[in-house]
């Protein structure tokens, strides 16, 4: 059980950008994900959500394999990416009544809860602001219980105030055993979760120039992967 990455390798439109990146999270732990601009943080979270394909590599979820499994790795984890991914008409509750129906989660009211978006149930997501929006993208989270949650700078829009809820929401994820990997560049209290064997951030460095993927004939268009 527990999260695996092992020699992870991506190329970007023939240009390398991960390369044999390697890390675990253990149940119940979450960490962070760090590094400068450019770094390769969304291209890492996006090949270990199954929407970006891997030069190399393998990424093992409760013994589900990326490569090999990739319905059964799925099953098992939640991405929110850069885009909010609401329906702008309807209502914040409307939307996440579509989520839980899609998803067979639970009830509404410990994610409205979490998340402070009681005042804002009746209100279309067109009408809100992006923190707002963003509160309600993350309230997802809590609709579906996935194993493992990867998120891309979840905190861009939101307030100290909403941090700290999306801090506390991640440290009650891990306390019932669940995952996470968070790219940011804030500061985020994860707690005991974030502490331990296994739990400090995971450092990516720009690739290298030198290091660039080159095809059979030199050409960098002939190799990776594509978005
Ligand atoms: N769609 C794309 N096609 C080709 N190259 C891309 C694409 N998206 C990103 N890249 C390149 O991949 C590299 C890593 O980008 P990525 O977005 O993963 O970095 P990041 O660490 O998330 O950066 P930031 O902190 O700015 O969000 C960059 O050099 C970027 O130019």
């Amino acid at each position: 059980m527990g999260f695996r990455v092992t020699d992870l390798s991506c190329a970007r439109s023939g240009r390398a950008v991960l390369r044999g990146v390697g890390f675990a999270i253990p149940e119940g732990r979450a960490r962070l994900l760090r590094g400068p601009n450019g770094a390769g943080k969304t291209t890492l979270l996006r090949v270990l959500a199954g929407l970006l394909a891997p030069s190399a590599g393998e990424a093992e979820l409760d013994g589900a394999r990326l490569a090999a499994e990739p319905e059964r790795y799925g099953e098992n984890l939640a991405y929110c990416g850069h885009l909010d991914s609401l329906k702008p008409q309807l209502t914040v509750g409307e939307n996440l009544r579509f989520w839980a129906a899609l998803f067979g989660g639970g009830p509404l009211g410990p994610a409205v809860a979490a998340f402070d978006l009681e005042p804002l149930l009746d209100r279309p997501v067109h009408a809100c602001s992006a923190g707002q929006k963003r509160r309600a993208g993350l309230a997802r989270l809590l609709l579906a219980p996935r194993r493992l949650w990867l998120l891309d700078e979840p905190t861009v829009s939101l307030d100290t105030a909403a941090v700290a809820r999306l801090a506390a929401a991640i440290r009650a994820h891990c306390a019932g055993g669940g995952m996470a990997l968070v790219a940011t560049h804030l500061p985020l209290d994860l707690g005991p979760a974030g502490e331990g064997p296994g739990a400090g951030p995971v450092e990516l460095a720009p690739v290298e120039a030198a290091e660039l993927a080159t095809g059979a004939d030199g050409d960098p268009f002939l190799t990776g992967s594509w978005a």
